[in-house]
């Protein structure tokens, strides 16, 4: 559709609560950004034959419901062919044996063109709309990944990874100089600007030290000053798991998180993944940055040894969305980070240990509900990464998924009339990529079944 358009029916997100927008008119600007969103409109309303004639109108039916894309705030895109592999292994283990092999085949960009444009169409049909990405340490293929997003259409941040630590980085895959990683980064930076048919900024550039453990600390403060000079996001692993925690108050004498904010790499922004092991300071430092978390479920489960508190951190006010973590979290499904994202609060408020008295056995208040884990996975998403995505807002981008329910190969079941906050529960707790029937990017149609 060519100017305005429209979308007409029920929709449904969550600023702080669930807000159910029924009967809603959604005036969607040809720049792709929603223009008006006004609910209880009549069926009857003459504005809707207007946009009907005109061939301009989207109407979402009985069994149908409009939600906000899903952001994803930390992919590994080379890791996809080995999601769900190896994940009995500890994190330094998985890296050095089965990761950083795979990760040094994308010298080859054919076989990286193969993966991530497979990746990319994957992420978008389960309903991703945005996707922070971990690259590699070789640029062509990078770059190729920018490429592939902005051609299919999906609003992602790629980065460069930079790993040139000689103690962490195996010799057949690790940068050769803090400079030559530095120069590189500046170079995607520049070519991701400069793609034709980016004017609008869908793809970003994004400035990526590994973690700490593989980066020196020329490597971590040249990337912290490149990020200064060039506005540029940030993203880096920051106190993962008991070995990576340790690692780095070892070397550094201070927590992830103040190692990161020394080289200037905290910064509004920012998104730090998992981030298990922080400290109260650390959080109060984060917020002070304006940095944020990406909380990864399931791959906490396997490599983290800890639960995230995600409550308590969200009380010390940091920002905070979901991981997928592929392949550390073994599902492209960003409806399963949130289901794990519950699952898992439920175990850290329950406790585990059932020798224990319940009194005694976890932590009370931990919990979150549904709505909570689909506000992470939508606005928390935006919020991380300061951009208008996640809300049906004017001035927030049409990044939209139609879910249709009740289909014979979909899990979503719901009942005729079904109440909001049951709605989004059923959401979080079934959906999946079989229940997407469009998928919609800065208002392009990128998705349908
Ligand atoms: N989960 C996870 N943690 C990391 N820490 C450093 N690299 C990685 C990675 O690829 N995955």
């Amino acid at each position: 559709m060519t100017g305005d358009w429209a979308v007409y029916g029920r929709a449904i997100h969550a600023p702080d609560r669930v807000e159910d927008l029924r009967e809603t008119l959604m005036i969607v600007g040809s720049d792709g950004v929603i223009a008006s969103v006004e609910t209880g409109v009549s069926p009857r309303d003459p504005r809707l034959a207007a946009l009907r004639d005109g061939d301009a109108l989207i109407e979402i039916a009985g069994d149908e419901v409009l939600i906000p894309g899903l952001v994803d705030l930390h992919v590994h895109a080379p890791q996809f062919p080995q999601l769900g592999m190896a994940l009995d292994m500890p994190l330094q283990d998985w890296l050095q044996h089965y990761t950083f092999p795979l990760e040094s085949r994308y010298a080859d960009l054919g076989f990286a063109e193969a993966v991530y444009t497979d990746l990319v169409d994957t992420l978008l049909a389960h309903g991703t709309t945005t996707a922070l990405y971990f690259a590699t340490i070789h640029l062509p293929a990078t770059q190729r990944l920018a490429e592939i997003c902005l051609g299919k259409g999906q609003r992602a941040f790629v980065g460069r990874v930079g790993m040139d630590h000689p103690e962490q980085c195996p010799d057949f895959y690790r940068d050769v100089s803090a400079e030559v990683a530095i120069a590189e980064t500046r170079a995607l930076i520049a070519h991701i600007r400069a793609l034709p048919g980016n004017d609008a900024a869908l793809v970003r550039p994004i400035i990526t030290p590994r973690f700490v453990p593989a980066c020196t600390d020329a490597l971590l403060d040249g990337l912290g000053a490149l990020a200064a000079e060039t506005g540029c996001a940030v993203q880096t692993h920051c106190s993962e798991s008991d070995w990576e925690h340790a690692h780095v108050q070892d070397r550094c004498g201070c927590s992830d998180t103040v190692a990161l904010d020394r080289a200037g790499l905290l910064r509004r922004g920012s998104v730090l993944a998992h981030a298990n092991f922080i400290s109260d300071a650390d959080a109060g430092l984060i917020r002070e940055r304006g940095a944020a978390v990406a909380h990864c479920p399931l791959s906490n489960i396997y490599f983290a040894g800890a639960v995230f508190p995600l409550r308590r951190m969200q009380a010390l006010g940091l920002h905070i969305g979901l991981g997928s973590d592929i392949a550390g979290g073994p599902s492209a499904s960003l409806f399963e980070a949130a289901r794990q994202a519950v699952a898992v609060s439920r175990l850290l408020e329950s406790g585990t240990d059932a020798r224990k008295p319940p009194a005694e056995r976890g932590q009370p208040g931990a919990r979150i509900d549904a709505p909570t884990a689909f506000r992470l996975a939508t606005a928390g998403g935006g919020e991380a990464l300061d951009l208008p995505i996640g809300l049906f807002r004017p001035g927030y981008a049409f990044d939209a998924l139609l879910l249709r329910a009740n289909l014979p190969d979909g899990n979503l079941r719901v009942a005729a009339n079904e109440a909001a906050d049951r709605l989004m529960e059923k959401i979080v707790m079934t959906a999946g990529r079989g229940d997407i029937a469009h998928v919609w990017v800065g208002g392009r149609l990128v998705k349908s079944r």
